[in-house]
């Protein structure tokens, strides 16, 4: 192929899911639908998610971000109004055939909240309570999954000291880094954060980005933001969702600067949303 033609390839599609996906895909969504009730808020959803990258969903109030990440863990279940079609495989199977396992997928996919939301227990408790729910009782074990889960989180250092303190003590920012460690401590393949930031300073936010762009070595990581700068900097991949439909996905340097639907450049460049 000459220059030509890839300059005319390049100017006139969109790159396909499937071309995007030059690692191998965590994630397959196909023509995925969601329903609440009659609001249709998820529409013919196609996106490959790339192992070991940081893929941010972006797009205004109400369109279906929150919504997407929660079908990957089948948390979106948990509404009983929802009915769904299509497909999402992870790691090349469907999660929503009837016999595969709702516990095996959420160990697989580990959440991280808006608000930061630690139990009301001890640093230490919070982090082994998933070990312990999957009947690790050792506690040299533990304590060896806790200090990794910590330090894996870039917190360890902040609070080796005081693990027996009750986590509601600490700052914000730190509790949600201390989410995070409870989430490495399962031993995830994927991580799922929905607006951590949004509730930080701009410090504890730094510490955060900082952090997704160390985990996406061992982890893929889908980061809904609301944070344009937040997507542009430490992201690999961005989807603009728009009315529960992806209007377009590509790497995040082509969406923030050579964006190829008018749409995206407009909310990107802040004229809605
Ligand atoms: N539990 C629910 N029950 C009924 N409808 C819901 C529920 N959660 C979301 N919706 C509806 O689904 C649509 C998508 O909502 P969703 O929360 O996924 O959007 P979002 O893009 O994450 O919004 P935001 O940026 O404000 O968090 C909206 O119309 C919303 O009202």
């Amino acid at each position: 192929m000459n220059t030509a033609t890839i300059k005319t390839k390049i100017d006139t599609a969109q790159p396909t899911s499937v071309e995007l996906a030059e690692k191998e895909s965590v994630y397959s969504t196909r023509q995925l639908n969601l329903w609440y009730g009659n609001n249709h808020a998820l529409k013919n959803i196609d996106l490959e998610i790339g192992e070991n990258e940081v893929t941010a969903i972006i797009g205004p109030s109400g369109c279906g971000k929150s919504t997407y990440l929660k079908t990957l863990n089948r948390m979106v279940e948990l509404v009983p109004s929802v009915k769904t079609s299509g497909a999402i495989h992870y790691r090349g199977r469907n999660i929503f055939d009837s016999s595969y396992g709702v516990e095996e997928l959420r160990t697989r996919v580990g959440m991280v909240f808006q608000k930061p939301n630690p139990f009301p227990k001890s640093i230490y408790d919070n982090i082994a309570y998933g070990p312990r729910i999957h009947g690790i009782k050792n506690k040299k074990i533990l304590d060896e999954i806790v200090e990794k889960s910590l330090r894996g989180a870039a917190i360890w250092d902040e609070v080796k000291d005081r693990l027996n303190e009750n986590a509601y003590g600490i700052s914000g920012g730190q509790q949600q880094r201390i989410c995070i460690a409870r989430t490495l401590a399962i031993e995830p393949d994927v991580i799922l954060m929905d607006e951590p930031t949004s509730a930080l300073d701009p410090i504890s936010t730094l510490k955060i980005e900082e952090l997704v762009q160390q985990l996406k070595e061992q982890y893929s990581i889908i980061i809904v933001t609301h944070n344009m700068q937040q997507a542009a900097r430490i992201t690999d991949k961005t989807a603009f969702f728009l009315n529960g439909e992806v209007i377009e996905y590509d790497r995040t340097d082509t969406i923030f600067s050579n964006p190829a639907d008018k749409r995206t450049e407009d909310y990107i460049s802040g004229r809605f949303g």
